[in-house]
């Protein structure tokens, strides 16, 4: 389904969705790999040429338009861990992401840059379903409360306190079994002065 503004980026399914999930895997891979030398070396020449072509294709410069319905939030951007919003009822989102490999940091939990990374993702989704002008990230306040699993589904629930004129505070829990693993407070401010495209 297409969504008005959305660029090709969002849609699941899509060569260009494809060509998104196949750079995860590689960035999976890539992290730890036992491959021999030799190898790696011919493969890092594959992966420069496939870099090339992308390149030498050129870019449009929509990257941060997304889909802003329920369902996977893909769009070509392979940093942030892949989540979905299951619910969202005008105030509450709630849904599941995943910490990939890519996204380890100490042994066996995810990086907790990764985790105020997808954070920051969220609540930016959030606070655009929630009004149309472009609020930007003021600051962010991330609770490190356990452990966040990698390569298993976590809950998350992001909601929004009412806005303050060009202010507005929002917040999103990751969760376990009930347990709350992560807390995040976030301020989101509309610029005074409102920047193009953004
Ligand atoms: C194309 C169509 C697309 C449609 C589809 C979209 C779907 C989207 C879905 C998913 C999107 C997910 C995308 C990811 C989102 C990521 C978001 C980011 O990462 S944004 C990048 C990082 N952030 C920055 O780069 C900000 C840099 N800072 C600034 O630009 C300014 O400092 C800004 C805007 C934050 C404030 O600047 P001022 O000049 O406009 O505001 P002043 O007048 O100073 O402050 C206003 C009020 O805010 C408070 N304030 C400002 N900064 C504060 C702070 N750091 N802490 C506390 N209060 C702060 C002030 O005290 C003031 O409060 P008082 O009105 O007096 O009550």
């Amino acid at each position: 389904m297409t969504h008005p503004g959305s660029s090709p980026l969002d849609e699941r399914g899509t060569p260009r969705a494809e060509l998104a999930q196949a750079t995860r895997a590689l960035q999976d891979e890539v992290r730890g790999t036992r491959i021999d030398g030799r190898r790696a070396r011919e493969l890092a020449g594959i992966v420069a040429e496939v870099a090339r072509e992308l390149r030498d294709s050129g870019a449009d410069d929509e990257v941060g338009r997304l889909h802003m319905g329920p369902g996977p939030v893909n769009r070509g951007q392979t940093l942030s861990p892949v989540y979905n919003v299951d619910t969202w009822d005008g105030r509450r989102m709630q849904g599941t992401v995943t910490f990939a490999r890519f996204h380890h940091g100490s042994v066996g939990t995810a990086h907790g840059g990764a985790i105020g990374l997808w954070a920051d993702d969220v609540l930016g989704r959030l606070s655009r379903e929630l009004s149309e002008g472009r609020a930007r990230t003021a600051c962010l306040h991330v609770q490190y409360r356990a452990s966040v699993p990698v390569g298993a589904p976590v809950w998350f629930t992001a909601w929004a306190d009412d806005a303050d004129g060009r202010k507005r505070e929002l917040h999103a829990t990751l969760e376990d079994d009930g347990t709350a693993l992560v807390t995040v407070d976030g301020l989101f401010v509309e610029p005074r002065i409102p920047l193009n495209g953004h």
